[in-house]
């Protein structure tokens, strides 16, 4: 008897070693976009899910951003219906008024639909298609940007956002692999022209940086900058755990100390001020490297003076030895 090829077989070997251990009724959803590696992902989750006793459905969104954008996304659901991923749904999003630029919007409209979604049919995980390739990708978006450790940790292959997990069970495979998967399923994965827009930053990355580097350097790049991402998420877990042990030693009644805070290496710091931002209420995706410096500032600064304006609407101030939350 003839196997599935390799790339197939891997893609479901990913797959139920992501959903092993999940709830057996439980509903788990595949965002599938008709590119190749969520196609490939939904495929394998198709076959992978009733052999461990897991329902699986699928989940598409229309960003509403091409002509036709309606008819594919209904064609992905229809497809997603034909291989017995139920529910197959399609859910239309508006990615105007949103902050950031036209790619980030889309994303951010994305994950909300996709959690949304996932709570209202009772569906604890979501698996998302992201690959080594778009690993790699966003470790040099981050480096570039200057977006430190906490950046270029990029996509942890497992994160839960209340309630929801998100799995990334193809992290360890490339996206020639995910492309060779469908092909051999006789699958017709849809080309995202957006992919290939030298006006997103993450197409230039991936038609022209990273294949530059590749060039000079070698094809172990792609895989040596995801491991860069998994060891630097490795130590910014450690990290976060001191940093959170330090900020609770750091806590006065109406703030934080800022000779204790003052003491602290300044990796424990920054990431300490970081957690007590965002415990005052201020939104991670608001949150930037420049509030956090700049509330390093008023700790570490001779005088201390003046107030930081965090997102929110939140002042912080240093007032007699105490960083606190000023209101007037
Ligand atoms: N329109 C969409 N509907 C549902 N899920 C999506 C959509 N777009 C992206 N996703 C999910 O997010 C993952 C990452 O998407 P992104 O566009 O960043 O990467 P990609 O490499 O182009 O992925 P793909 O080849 O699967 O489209 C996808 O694999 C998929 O799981």
């Amino acid at each position: 008897m003839v196997g599935p090829a390799p790339t197939v077989a891997a893609t479901r070997v990913a797959v139920r070693r992501m959903l092993h251990g999940i709830r057996k009724d439980a509903l788990v959803l595949v965002a599938c976009s008709g590119g190749a590696d969520s196609l490939a992902l939904a495929a394998a989750t198709a076959f992978v899910a009733p052999r461990m006793g897991l329902r699986a459905g699928l989940i598409t969104i229309d960003h509403g951003l091409q002509d036709g954008s309606d008819r594919r996304a209904a064609a992905v659901a229809a497809w997603g219906e034909s291989v017995d991923l139920r529910p197959a749904l399609v859910v239309s999003v508006d990615v105007s008024g949103r902050p950031g630029g036209p790619e980030a919007a889309a994303r951010e409209a994305r994950y909300d639909a996709i959690l949304e979604t996932a709570r209202a049919c009772q569906a604890n995980s979501v698996l998302l298609g992201h690959t080594r390739d778009d690993q790699a990708e966003t470790v040099l978006l981050a480096l570039a940007r200057g977006a430190g450790p906490r950046g270029m940790a990029a996509m942890p292959d497992r994160r839960d956002v209340e309630g929801v997990a998100l799995l990334r069970p193809l992290l360890d495979m490339s996206r020639d692999e995910t492309r060779k998967a469908c092909a051999a399923m006789g699958l017709e994965p849809w080309e995202d022209p957006h992919n290939l827009d030298p006006s997103y930053a993450r197409s230039r990355v991936r038609g022209s940086a990273l294949p530059a580097l590749v060039d000079a350097l070698g094809p172990g790049v792609v895989s040596n900058l995801a491991r860069t991402a998994r060891l630097l998420a490795q130590d910014a877990e450690a990290l976060d755990v001191l940093a959170a042990e330090e900020l609770e030693r750091s806590k006065l009644e109406e703030g934080l100390s800022v000779a204790m805070l003052e003491a602290l290496l300044p990796a424990l710091r920054a990431r300490a001020l970081h957690s007590w931002a965002l415990s005052l209420g201020c939104s991670p995706a608001a949150l930037s490297h420049r509030h956090v410096t700049a509330l390093e500032a008023l700790v570490t600064s001779w005088h201390g003076q003046g107030a930081v304006h965090l997102p929110g609407g939140i002042r912080a101030a240093r007032v007699a030895g105490v960083l606190r939350v000023v209101t007037e």
